[in-house]
């Protein structure tokens, strides 16, 4: 099997491999994938640092035709690209396609930002002397992605290091290295120069440890879970180096009386349980008011009798298997919680057999949960939610923002008032009105509050935020 490697210093590098396996079938190995040392780690690090100063000045157009091609590639190659995806992470192949192609989206938008780059002109307040407002690249930005987005999450961390003009050491989870190995190579053969971008897959205590610890590292941007997420941050810190992290999320869908059935309850089974409920956004919590609660639940059960779990590949499946052993172990070891902490399984929440050995797990469903469970409060990470009886829109507010996490929130309502309410007072940095919580859009601001996220938002514009750096000039005229 050919050993997919690394690339540090524009040279694809590496011989110590490992074997990559399909959740959805452990037998089939999806690819063999070279693994960085502290030492490869250090050397993609300096060559990201030696690329910096011309990168940092190339013209707009040479970035701009970079990004679009790699655009293009992606987009050509959605339906390969998709099912590496899906083969490797165990979303279902429409999931693994949809992500693929908001990942060529994503390079689209940002080759539109080169061209966008723009400063500001002010008079001083002292006569006789001008103000320029530019940004500046920050330098090399150190890239750490999780599993459960692999192609749609780098892509929303290299595309605009590398528009505004930074140089990245990217590493991509260990679980998902193919659609990591995927996109540097469209990159690069879409005419990146050498040091530009380096690859560095491995594990998160070598490879991660390794960025986290350099002091040429000028910038991190981490998505995964809250403790890896604070270790950035103390490390950040020491170095005094700009740092931005995206983490868990324990999100609120809010069900009121007033909802459209249909509407609520499949807003709820595409927030909690598609992409097997893996997604920082996905509903977790889901507070329903007395006067449609138990329509509400009869409705959402019989919807997820109808969903077939299988393998991610197969015609017909709703959801793919869960990640991996672990995860699979700490959704299990959670509705074992819920159900010593007195929730009631209403549906699902059993291991499944299928005819290829694989990590399935039945979407989970508990009622009679309350707010102050650890399946309420602490992040699952899998097809496990809990619905949460309250009596009326001021109770549902009050306990949909009693969580220490603020990424997404949603609520299904018909009334105005309600949902404006909703949305002028969820203590989250988005907020959904008759749509699922998770899917968002890929030229908007992505990000949330509380222990969700720290630093400026991803992806659309504001992107800028994070990838530069902000110089003031004055000049005597
Ligand atoms: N909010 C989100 O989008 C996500 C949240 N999670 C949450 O996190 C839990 C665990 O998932 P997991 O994948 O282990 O999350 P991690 O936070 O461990 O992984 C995220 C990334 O950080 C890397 N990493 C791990 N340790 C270090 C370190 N010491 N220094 C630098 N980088 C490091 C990982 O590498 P490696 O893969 O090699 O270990 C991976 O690339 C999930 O069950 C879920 O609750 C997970 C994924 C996404
Ligand atoms: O909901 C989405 O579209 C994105 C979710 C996400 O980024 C995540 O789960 O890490």
């Amino acid at each position: 099997m050919t050993i997919h490697q690394n690339l540090i210093a524009g040279e694809w590098v590496g011989s110590d491999a490992v074997r990559n396996v399909n959740p959805s079938d452990t037998n089939d190995v999806v690819g063999e994938y070279a693994r960085a040392s502290a030492g490869d780690t250090a050397a993609a690090i300096a060559a990201a640092k030696a690329a910096f100063p011309a990168w940092s000045r190339s013209g707009i157009l040479e970035r701009h035709a970079i990004l679009r091609k790699t655009a293009d590639e992606i987009l050509a190659r959605k339906d390969e690209l998709g099912r590496l995806l899906s083969r490797e992470e165990g979303k279902t192949l429409a999931e693994g396609i949809g992500e693929t192609v908001r990942a060529g989206q994503i390079f689209d938008f940002f080759a539109g930002e080169t061209l966008r780059l723009a400063g500001e002109v002010l008079p001083s307040v002292r006569p006789g002397i001008g103000v320029e407002i530019t940004r500046e690249p920050v330098g090399v930005v150190g890239i750490i992605t999780p599993w459960n987005f692999p192609i749609a999450i780098p892509a929303w961390k290299i595309a605009p290091a590398l528009a505004y003009g930074n140089t990245v050491v990217f590493k991509p989870a260990d679980l998902v290295p193919g659609c990591a190995h995927a996109i540097v190579d469209i990159l690069v053969r879409a005419g990146l120069p050498k040091g530009v971008l380096n690859l560095v897959m491995g594990k998160g205590s070598v490879v991660g440890q390794t960025i986290l610890d350099s002091p040429d590292v000028d910038a991190i941007t981490f998505t995964g879970s809250t403790g890896t997420g604070k270790r950035v941050a103390a490390a950040s810190i020491e170095h005094n180096r700009k740092f931005q992290l995206e983490m868990g999320g324990k999100n609120p869908f809010v069900v009121l009386d007033d909802a459209d059935l249909d509407v609520a309850v499949e807003a709820t089974v595409n927030s909690a349980f598609f992409s097997t409920g893996q997604r920082c956004t996905a509903a977790s919590r889901v507070i329903v008011t007395e006067g449609i609660h138990d329509r509400f639940v009869a409705a959402v059960a019989e919807r997820l009798k109808g969903l077939v779990v299988d393998d991610a590949l197969k015609a017909g499946t709703h959801v793919g298997p869960v990640v991996d052993e672990s995860q699979l172990k700490q959704d299990t070891d959670y509705i074992e919680i819920g159900r010593k902490e007195g929730a009631r399984l209403a549906f699902g929440g059993k291991l499944l057999t299928r005819g290829t050995p694989g990590f399935y797990l039945a979407p989970a469903l508990f009622t009679e949960a309350t707010n102050a469970m650890r399946i309420a409060r602490e992040e699952i990470f899998g097809p496990v939610a809990a619905v949460i009886r309250v009596r009326d829109y001021d109770e549902a507010l009050a306990v949909a923002n009693d969580t220490p996490f603020g990424l997404s929130s949603g609520i299904a309502t018909t009334s105005l008032k309600h949902a404006t309410h909703f949305k002028r007072n969820a203590e989250a940095g988005m907020v959904m009105v008759n749509l699922p919580t998770a899917g968002v859009d890929f030229h908007v601001p992505f990000g949330g509050r509380k222990g969700s996220s720290h630093g400026p938002r991803e992806q659309g514009r504001h992107a800028a935020e994070f990838y530069t750096t902000v110089k003031t000039a004055y000049t005597l005229a």
